[in-house]
């Protein structure tokens, strides 16, 4: 499901108007008339209440005069409260603010603090609040009048119902811009936007409805979106096939390049989580200390012992042997609790420019990667880095604050400089392609915020690739898939106390509920409305 920026959006919207010819009047009718609809579906006790609509001077605010228009026509007390004086307003939203005049509905014009605190008693005293303030427009931080009015409308005991985007709201990052209106609901326009699906733009969004306003699917095409949320539809057309006869010389061998000591868990994790995914074969190289442990807790799985350096970790003696291994295996998982001495980093280093298979490099294997980004340049095959928000700042050279404050364009900056797939893990995992194209996952919880889930998303995803699904569907359907088992495991068995060996042996119930269509995830809730 395509998620838009907004000059994406903009864009989309001048097309329309310019070249197909559907005024900007009729896009305007379109929206507020299918936001009055997502107003009765949430609220359908609303009919004789009293509404307000609180509307900003932009066009944002003239969705709210439509809106209060339906609302009137249908029985609703509805007043606007204008946070402007009425000849700042322009075009579309002019022409439907001179209905409001006509057909009586009660306008205030209340321009600044002074007006406004007349008729904060007469406001709070509503049965919902429409903000029409700021859509996606907003272009600065949210201060001083504004800021005392979005202050304001969250203090009131009404329900609060947002146009577009909750006021404030930054449309690409999800970040609030000072404050943000924190809505029970939000019907956006044509598709949802970024900051609907980030968090926590979610959080403020409240339920989604997406409204229809009649942008025709060429203009959509030719704009060409750069960013989708993963669906389970999408997830469920990318699965492997799996034909009557397969047998496990058909369904991939991953070698996973793990483990020192004291850390042979994350090895072992890896290693089950690839055959939990469908993995043919499985074969851990480690170093040889631990090898005894690991054999013992992962039955299904081969194991490789190498000789090791100083401190019970692979080192660049690996380099021979590993590589030579890699000739018949399809997938190369590297990383997970091998340690950062500098002979580990050479190894990992010289195996991301040598690996002639798909590479999934996590945790020690980013940290270690942090300290040879040019390697990259030389990659024989496909690079999947998994970092977390603290090993992204790592590989980019910056604070792991830097990172969370806009996630989507940190994967996207890192994975187009770098041609590589970056899987910026964290709530709502983004995954971006070195082509410029982002996907945003939405499934997964609090719950999964316990050790080892990072080491069984590493395995899934290199369990995928090495079953032949491309790298990048692999990233999509190990982040989904990781995230749903999760998501089940909380609802059937309760929010915390799972732990990341659950997840993993939850994902054949999993592939099920994908398969039968019983998991829905968050883009099945976003209601279409014409
Ligand atoms: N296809 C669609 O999505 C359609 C959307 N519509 C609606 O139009 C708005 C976008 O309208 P626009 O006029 O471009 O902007 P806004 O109304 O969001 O706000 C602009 C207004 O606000 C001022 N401003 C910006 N930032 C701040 C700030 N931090 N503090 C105070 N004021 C601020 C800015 O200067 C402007 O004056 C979209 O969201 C939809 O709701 C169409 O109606 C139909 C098609
Ligand atoms: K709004």
């Amino acid at each position: 499901m395509y998620i838009l920026t907004a000059d994406e959006m903009r864009e989309m919207d001048r097309q329309t108007i310019e070249t197909f010819g559907l005024p900007g009047r009729v896009l305007m009718e379109n929206a507020g008339r299918g936001a009055v609809r997502a107003i009765f579906d949430t609220w359908p006790e609303i009919y004789s209440r009293r509404v307000a609509v609180i509307a900003g001077k932009g066009n944002n605010g003239g969705d709210g005069f439509v809106i209060a228009r339906y609302l009137a026509q249908h029985g609703v007390d509805a007043a606007v409260y204008l946070l402007a004086s009425r000849d700042r307003l322009r075009g579309d939203a002019a022409a439907n603010f001179k209905h409001l005049e006509t057909l009586g509905i009660p306008v205030t014009e209340m321009p600044d603090d002074l007006t406004f605190s007349r008729y904060k008693e007469e406001i709070a005293q509503c049965h919902l609040i429409v903000d029409a303030i700021l859509g996606t427009g907003l272009d600065s931080e949210v201060k001083g009048y504004f800021r005392d009015i979005i202050d304001f409308i969250n203090q009131v005991s009404a329900p609060v119902f947002c146009v577009d985007i909750a006021s404030g709201l930054h449309t690409e990052t999800g970040q609030p811009c000072g404050i943000c209106v924190k809505a029970d609901a939000t019907a956006t326009f044509a598709f949802a936007k970024l900051g609907h699906m980030l968090l926590p733009g979610a959080r403020y969004t409240g339920k989604l409805f997406i409204i229809d306003i009649g942008i025709p699917p060429h203009i959509v095409r030719a704009a060409n979106p750069r960013h989708q949320v993963l669906t389970s539809g999408w997830i469920r057309s990318r699965l492997p096939a799996r034909d009557q006869q397969s047998h496990k010389g058909q369904t991939g061998h991953v070698l996973v390049a793990a483990g020192s000591t004291g850390k042979s868990g994350a090895a072992v994790m890896a290693a089950t989580a690839a055959m939990r995914a469908g993995a043919g074969l499985v074969t851990l190289a480690v170093p040889e200390s631990i090898n005894t442990i690991v054999e013992s807790r992962g039955l299904e799985t081969m194991t490789r012992p190498l000789a090791e350096a100083r401190g019970g970790t692979l080192g660049k003696d690996s380099l021979e042997p590993i590589v030579s291994m890699l000739s018949d295996k399809s997938c190369l998982a590297l990383g997970p609790g091998m340690g950062t001495a500098d002979t580990t980093r050479e190894l990992v280093c010289a195996l991301i420019e040598n690996s002639p298979v798909p590479v999934v490099v996590d945790a020690d294997g980013l940290n270690n990667l942090a300290g040879c980004l040019g390697v990259l340049k030389n990659k024989r095959a496909e690079i999947i880095l998994t970092p977390h928000p603290g090993e992204m700042a790592r590989l980019a050279k910056t604070s792991t604050a830097e990172i969370q404050a806009d996630r989507v364009s940190a994967a996207r900056n890192f994975a187009k400089a770098q041609g590589v797939l970056l899987v910026l893990k964290g709530a709502r995992t983004v995954i971006a392609h070195p082509d410029g194209r982002v996907f945003v996952n939405t499934t997964g919880n609090p719950g999964m915020a316990s050790g080892g889930m990072g080491d069984v998303l590493t395995g899934m995803i290199a369990g995928f690739t090495a079953q032949g699904v491309a790298a990048d569907a692999a990233c999509h359907l190990g982040v989904y898939l990781h995230g749903a088992a999760a998501d089940l495991l909380a609802k059937n068995r309760g929010p915390v106390g799972y732990m990341a060996g659950d997840v993993m042996d939850h994902l054949p119930e999993t592939f099920g509920a994908i398969d039968s269509g019983a998991f829905t995830d968050m883009a099945h809730d976003c209601r279409p409305l014409l």
